[in-house]
């Protein structure tokens, strides 16, 4: 079958999304896999899909599909091509939508200048809502109840774990681009702990407003940007004195921006989204 797609990113974080509601969507793992592929498909981090709400008062579904084939419960960056896309494509003519996720709804908003800005939901803090498991970790580091020692490596790092709908490990570290990333952000991805896998955020704190961050993707590897790595990341350093909301987030890829006024409050999210070219591409039935 012939599929048609948009190819798009958010801080060099890249998709491919596609219009199921005018499209028949329903493919295999293997099939994602091909089409997420760099050499021999369309190549993404993600693959975002757009379908029509299943629950009352929201405008769209909102599906996620990691490089690796797994569908996961939130894409922050993607959230902001997911809005433009819609727009683009006269799916909705409104500025500010909601959309349901796996794990939650969400409120992606245009704005004036072209970024977008999403009503992220509010973070999760508690292990098991990643899962992680915490059995037998005391977690009380400095006083906060959001970081736990974990043993990678040979050695013990400090992470913070907060679920944004996905799920999130997060450390600080002196200086990202000298961050082992590489070396420690797979066997953080697939710890024993996080029974669904987890994405391995190391933070750089420049000042209280103001990040580095590298993020270490569950099922994609490292991209040049996470969304929800950021929220997270902004979230933790908050929790740990560390931050002052709101907060720049340098990513490889580029800008975003974080706010959250605290627990039980929702994370807002802003940056950029854009398009980069239309396709087709014919794909097999298996
Ligand atoms: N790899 C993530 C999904 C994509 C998140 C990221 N691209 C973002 O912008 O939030 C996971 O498995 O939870």
């Amino acid at each position: 079958m012939k599929l048609r797609f948009t190819k798009m990113h958010g801080a060099g974080n890249d998709f491919i999304v596609i219009d199921a509601i005018h499209q028949d969507v329903s493919f295999s793992t293997e099939q994602w896999c091909r089409l997420a592929d760099r050499r021999f498909g369309i190549g993404a981090d993600q693959i975002l899909v757009v379908e029509r709400p299943t629950t009352e008062g929201c405008d769209f579904r909102y599906r996620i599909f990691n490089s690796d084939g797994s569908e996961v419960e939130q894409c922050g960056n993607g959230a902001r091509a997911f809005a433009r896309f819609v727009s683009d494509k006269g799916l909705s003519t409104e500025r500010s939508i909601r959309v349901e996720t796996m794990k939650g709804i969400i409120a992606p908003r245009l704005e004036e200048d072209g970024s977008v800005t999403v009503d992220m939901g509010a973070p999760r803090l508690e292990p098991g809502a990643l899962p992680f498991d915490s059995a037998g970790l005391d977690g009380l580091l400095e006083g906060t109840d959001t970081t736990w020692p974990l043993q990678v490596g040979g050695k013990t790092v400090f992470v913070s774990v907060v679920s944004m709908g996905n799920p999130h490990a997060v450390q600080v570290v002196s200086d990202v681009e000298s961050a082992p990333v590489e070396q420690t952000g797979p066997e953080i991805e697939a710890h024993p702990r996080f029974p669904k896998r987890v994405n391995a955020g190391y933070m750089q704190v420049v000042d209280r407003h103001h990040i580095c961050l590298r993020v270490y993707e569950r099922g994609a590897g490292e991209t040049l940007a996470c969304g929800t790595g950021a929220c997270a990341a902004v979230v933790a350093g908050i929790r740990r004195g560390l931050l002052d909301s709101p907060v720049r987030v340098s990513a490889q890829g580029g800008e975003l921006s974080i706010a959250w006024a605290g627990d039980g409050t929702p994370v807002y999210l802003s940056g950029p989204a854009v398009t980069v070219f239309e396709g087709e591409i014919e794909i097999g039935n298996t």
